[in-house]
């Protein structure tokens, strides 16, 4: 098989790491272009270790020949595959602009899909580029897929908080709510996963994917993260993805799809969880104020809105400047607020505009907030 070609889009990051793992345990793919943010030395270190030839930065390093814009080392590299793992707004033109340059995109920057998904899928439709999700409970329901769905089902771990007194929950630290009981990912996800704003990214990104109404996108606990999707077949068939949590498996996939080359450790059948559990209304307020949203509201604006309020609140939450309860009122508050302005998104300009709006008023928010 000819070498796959290969560009890594926050490959610093956890998920970027964990791609470079995949890399070396596969073969056939080779790294031409990377996109890091301030780890420099992690960089330096891949960049040799792969003998990576281009990347993109605002930092220098010592390594590598530097281009200065993603437009540039796309149009240099044309990879066969973009993995998109860069978080938030900056995740979201990464992974547009990849989708002019590249056959397959490897997407765990769901952000794109939440603020941008149709732009996404038109880009993709436009430059016949496959989006292979390596979010897990995505490649889960990708893997399980057939056209007889009744409905499907992802799964949450319900994050930090999950058994924290109700009371206590509004004023826990940046370093408790990191702490995840099943996963290691990056900060703003994890905080994500403890207001379960991950898992309303993921009722939005499966939306998209899928092409599924938001009835049909059903999320309930599985404490262990054993279970990573379900999906429920019109005959009554119910198809299960299951295994240890373990980001490295769906990375490997969404690269070697459709065929299933990497290997990983087997669960034993005394580790199997199939336990499932409601998410409850008050310990997630953020999660079931959005689903009210995605099932009474049109158009893209609140969704881009949320995206950036939750990004601007996680930012301040994690420099300890707003509590963890306050994360709900600023993006509550910026979201209706952005309802409200009743915006209507046409064009990916319109997405980063409302965007913008929402950022000055998420920040508006919080300067409110610290003032008090
Ligand atoms: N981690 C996980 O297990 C999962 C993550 N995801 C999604 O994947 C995406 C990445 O998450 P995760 O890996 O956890 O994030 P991390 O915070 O661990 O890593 C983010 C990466 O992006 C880089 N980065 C930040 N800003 C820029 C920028 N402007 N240009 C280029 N690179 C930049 C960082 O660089 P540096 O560190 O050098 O500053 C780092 O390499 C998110 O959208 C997340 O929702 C989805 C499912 C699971
Ligand atoms: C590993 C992965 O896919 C994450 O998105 C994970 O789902 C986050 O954990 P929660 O299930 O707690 O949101
Ligand atoms: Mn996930």
């Amino acid at each position: 098989m000819e070498e796959k070609t290969v560009v890594i889009l926050g490959v610093t990051g956890s998920i970027g790491t964990q791609t470079v793992d995949v890399i070396k345990a596969l073969k056939g793919f080779k790294v031409v272009g990377i996109s890091f943010g301030r780890n420099v030395s992690l960089a330096e270190k891949i960049i040799d270790e792969l003998g990576v030839k281009y990347y993109v930065s605002e930092r220098e390093a010592s390594k590598g020949v530097k281009i200065e814009t993603l437009e540039e080392l796309f149009s240099i590299t044309e990879p066969d595959i973009v993995v998109c793992a860069i978080p938030g707004f900056e995740g979201v033109k990464a992974a547009l602009e990849s989708l002019k340059h590249t056959k397959r995109l490897a997407l765990a920057t769901k952000e794109a899909l939440v603020c941008a998904g149709p732009f996404v899928k038109q880009l993709a439709e436009k430059y016949s580029v496959e989006i292979i999700p390596i979010d897990s409970e995505h490649s889960a329901i990708f893997q399980l897929y057939e056209p007889h769905i009744d409905h499907v089902l992802i799964t949450a771990s319900g994050g930090a908080v999950r058994d924290v007194p109700l009371d206590d929950i509004p004023s826990l630290t940046p370093a408790q709510i990191l702490k995840h009981p099943t996963w290691s990912m990056g900060g703003r996800i994890t905080v994500d996963s403890a207001t379960m704003v991950n898992k309303l990214f993921e009722v939005i990104e499966a939306h998209e994917l899928f092409n599924l109404d938001y009835s049909k996108i059903d999320v309930k606990l599985n404490r262990s993260s054993f279970v990573h999707g379900i999906v429920f077949l019109k005959d009554g068939v119910i198809k299960i993805h299951a295994g240890k949590p373990d980001m490295r498996i769906p990375i490997a996939y969404s690269l070697t799809y459709p065929e299933r080359i990497y290997e990983s450790c087997i669960a034993d059948v005394k580790e199997f969880d199939l336990s499932l559990y409601n998410v409850e209304e008050e310990r997630y307020p953020i999660f079931h104020y959005g689903l009210e949203l995605a099932r009474t509201q049109s158009g893209l604006s609140w969704r881009i809105a949320l995206n950036a309020s939750d990004e601007i609140a996680v930012e301040y939450f994690l420099r300890e400047k707003i509590t963890f309860r306050q994360i709900e009122t600023v993006v509550k508050r910026t979201v209706d607020y952005v309802i409200e302005a009743d915006k209507s998104v046409e064009s990916i300009n319109d997405v980063y505009e409302i965007d913008n709006i929402s950022r000055n008023y998420a920040a508006k928010v919080v300067k409110e907030l610290l003032s008090k």
